[in-house]
């Protein structure tokens, strides 16, 4: 098995990283991310800033995304607990526009997300004190920084605890994918 894995979700640009798990008496090590495996996958960029977030189980983050010419591809996984990890295609002309995949990360699965520019994401942490890491391609940019409603009925979302979702006060009051600000076009 090479070191990284990398398998195309239903929207191929999102892909998910299964990388291999070296365990030992100590522990484990892992390799998450490396640019030459990266590249030949197609995915092109280095990493200008990583990030770590807790949650506690329900909360939800998202949607998420920095706008144009901040657009930010991020690379998601998880140290401890679980989330489900969400990527909704906002790049116009999209064949894919408005849709989303989702996949539970967790300490145990080791897996990552690889979200390009030109998505939306959210997570939901399925356990308390979930620990995210994720590396993103661009900087904070507060000015270009926007969100999109993690319930909206056009997209969909199946949220698994839809009912206990908690939000940051931003994030209640994000809008809907039709009136949220976007400058992305396909191919982005
Ligand atoms: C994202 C971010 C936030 N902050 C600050 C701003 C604010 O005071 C505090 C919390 O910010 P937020 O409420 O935006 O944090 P959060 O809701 O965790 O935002 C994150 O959500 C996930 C889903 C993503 O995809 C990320 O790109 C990011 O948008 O941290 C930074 O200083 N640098 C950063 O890169």
């Amino acid at each position: 098995m090479p070191f990284l894995e990398f398998k195309r979700l239903d929207i191929p640009d999102v892909i998910l990283v299964t990388p291999k798990v070296f365990p030992d008496q100590r522990g484990y090590f892992k390799e998450i991310w490396k640019r030459t495996p990266f590249l030949a996958e197609g995915i092109p960029y280095d990493f200008v800033q990583a990030n770590v977030s807790m949650s506690k189980k329900y909360i939800l983050r998202g949607l998420h995304y920095q706008l144009k010419p901040s657009e930010m591809g991020k690379l998601v996984t998880v140290l401890k607990g679980r989330i489900f990890d969400v990527a909704v295609d906002i790049r116009k002309g999209s064949p894919y526009y408005g849709k989303w995949v989702g996949v539970e990360l967790s300490e145990d699965n080791h897996k990552l997300l690889w979200i390009p520019p030109g998505f939306a994401h959210g997570f939901q942490a399925l356990e308390d004190d979930t620990i995210v890491l994720y590396l993103v391609t661009k900087e904070y940019d507060p000015e270009r920084d926007a969100c999109m409603r993690w319930d909206d009925p056009e997209i969909g979302i199946e949220w698994p605890y839809p009912d206990k979702a908690i939000l940051s006060q931003k994030d209640s009051k994000c809008p809907p994918l039709r009136e949220a600000p976007n400058n992305f076009t396909y191919p982005i």
